[in-house]
């Protein structure tokens, strides 16, 4: 819906008004913004907000991703705040349904589910899918924060609440934010790629400390191996954060883990706080008394 307007600039352009209609000397408000004479547009903003067709390049423009990624972020936020405490886990997209690794993150969401806690998964095939079923069977609240990938693939039929990302990165956010911990069984790059940005984030104070548990010594093993010595003998990382990473072959251990480290850091973490609570009034005392 186009409505015609008189024609930018020139001679008794500039008694246009807001709405496009024109008043001698007004002028053109446009937000905080005053336009006269040929400043004035062609088109108020709400005809262009309004009117159909014409050119759509501008989906495809930076400030409308900015948009677009804000609203991930606003839905995810908003899906997830009352979630309660929650686990992020983590593992290939291709483990079939047969493998013993499945049986084991069954274990694990099973496990989690019964101890109050949220499953948080991304929401696909493979591992995803085995934490979410046993989740799911254990009748307890069962995530997935599924991805828009360039090929076909859908929700797995376990989650009972999903939220779906066009973006990796707004998605990860959520794994971390809405979970006490990780528990991350054998995968490929991706799987990697979230252990590791955990990793980084904690060794970097980004932020606090949170249990990470490894599951499966055979195929975590020669990982471990190299980051105690390629890696922290070269000095590339210290030898504490090698501390960063518990490893298990047990469901039960690594969620028995998770729990138990994810209270004993969310303790020590309130404790920190109360102290400097504490010297910050001391020091405030400090300088009343002083003055
Ligand atoms: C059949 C197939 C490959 C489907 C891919 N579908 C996916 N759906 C949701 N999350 C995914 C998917 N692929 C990778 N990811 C993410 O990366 C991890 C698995 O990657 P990978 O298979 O280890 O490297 C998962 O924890 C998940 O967060």
């Amino acid at each position: 819906m186009t409505r015609t307007t008189t024609t930018p600039g020139g001679p008794g352009a500039g008694d246009r008004g807001d709405d496009g209609v024109p008043e001698k000397g007004r002028g053109y408000r446009k937000g905080p913004v005053l336009l006269r004479g040929k400043e004035i547009p062609a088109q108020t903003t709400d005809q262009r907000l309004l009117a159909a067709g014409g050119d759509s390049d501008w989906v495809h423009s930076d400030p409308w991703r900015v948009m677009r990624i804000q609203s991930e972020f606003v839905e995810g936020f908003g899906a997830l705040a009352e979630v309660g405490p929650a686990v992020s886990v983590f593992g290939s997209a291709r483990t079939r349904g047969d493998h013993p690794d499945y049986a084991q993150a069954v274990e694990v969401g099973r496990l989690l589910a019964d101890a109050g806690y949220a499953v948080m998964t991304g929401g696909g095939p493979g591992i995803m899918e085995a934490a979410n079923n046993g989740a799911h069977q254990a009748g307890g609240t069962s995530i997935g924060l599924g991805i828009e990938l360039p090929f076909e693939q859908g929700m797995n039929e376990f989650v009972n609440l999903g939220v779906n990302f066009r973006y990796f990165f707004a998605r990860k956010t959520m794994f971390v934010k809405y979970a006490q911990g990780f528990i991350v069984l054998p995968g490929g790059f991706g799987t990697f790629d979230e252990l590791f940005e955990a990793l980084t984030l904690v060794q970097t104070h980004k932020v606090t400390e949170f249990p990470i548990v490894l599951v499966g010594s055979d195929y975590w093993g020669g990982l471990l191996e190299w980051l105690r010595t390629a890696v922290a003998d070269r000095g590339m990382i210290g030898r504490a954060d090698l501390d960063l990473l518990h490893i298990t072959d047990s469901p039960a251990e690594a969620v028995a883990y998770v729990i138990e480290r994810g209270r004993a850091l969310a303790a020590s973490e309130r404790e920190a706080l109360d102290e400097l609570v504490e010297d910050q009034q001391d020091a405030a005392g400090t300088a009343a008394d002083g003055s």
